[in-house]
């Protein structure tokens, strides 16, 4: 059994594969290493060979959680590192190693499964859009703040915006125009990140006409769905990707 992490700014999402054939055993969302062992820790009849990780936090936190892991379950951790090329995908950035690996891993896992011109939509705590051209020339991307980000920016730079979790979630039944301060903000950001969606999408056909795919990951993804039906939701695009950057040897 392998264990994969894609560690993001906010949650760490986990799963245990089978070695031999990438069937998936376990995994979850957490939001701490210390909720990370705990939660593997509990999978029934865990045997670990190993460990592949993508981390967009910094040194110091991905090598103190290699190091948990290897305390904990007794394997070595790879974490992927960024190259200028691979997988016939070729690195955009002007500085190669700039490039956050959590998209790099997404255009590599996007390319791999299109084998075409693709667009990849990552919400997350960050919203970031890439694009790949049918080459595999990565042609760089774009970077905003996320659906969390945008609620705890109104949450905090306004005095009179504050609602609980629960009525968040309930505001988000429709996208009319919003009665109260809890749908006005819900909705109003969704509508946001819908927006950044269908602006990349513009972008992708001018550059490309109708040749290319459109992948959505990231947690809020689902959000959005509804907005660009057309759109491949692969909540898993980021593990494609690992698993090309850190092929078990
Ligand atoms: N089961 C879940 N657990 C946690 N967050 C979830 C879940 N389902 C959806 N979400 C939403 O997903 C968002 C976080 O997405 P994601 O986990 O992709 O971010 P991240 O990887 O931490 O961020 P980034 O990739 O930008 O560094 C949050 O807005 C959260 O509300
Ligand atoms: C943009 C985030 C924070 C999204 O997780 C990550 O990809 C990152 O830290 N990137 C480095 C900056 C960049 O990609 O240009
Ligand atoms: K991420």
């Amino acid at each position: 059994m392998i264990l994969e992490l894609d560690c993001g700014n906010s949650f760490i999402k986990w799963r245990v594969i089978h070695t031999a054939d990438a069937a998936i055993t376990g995994g979850g969302i957490v939001d701490s290493d210390q909720a990370l062992v705990a939660a593997i820790g509990a999978l029934p009849g865990l045997h670990l060979a190993g460990g592949r990780m993508v981390s967009v936090r910094s040194e110091e936190e991905t090598t103190a959680l290699c190091a948990l892991l290897q305390q904990a379950f007794a394997i070595d951790v790879k974490v992927a590192q960024p190259v200028q090329e691979m997988a016939g995908v070729r690195n955009g950035y002007e500085d190669f190693q700039r490039l956050g690996m959590d998209r790099w891993l997404g255009a590599l896992g996007a390319f791999h499964l299109a084998k075409a011109a693709c667009l990849v939509i990552d919400f997350g705590t960050a919203a970031k859009a890439d694009f790949v051209a049918a080459d595999g020339e990565h042609l760089g991307g774009y970077i905003c703040p996320g659906m969390p980000l945008m609620r705890s920016q109104l949450r905090t730079h306004t005095r009179r915006i504050r609602y609980d979790d629960a009525s968040a979630e309930r505001a988000l039944s429709s996208l009319a125009p919003g009665r109260s301060t809890v749908e006005a903000v819900e909705r109003g950001c969704v509508l946001m990140l819908q927006g950044f969606a269908r602006t990349q999408i513009e972008q992708a056909k001018a550059l490309w006409g109708d040749d290319f795919t459109i992948f959505l990951t990231g947690g809020d993804a689902p959000l959005v769905h509804e907005a660009v039906p057309q759109a491949r939701i692969v909540p898993d695009l980021v593990f494609v990707g690992l698993a090309m950057a850190c092929p078990l040897s």
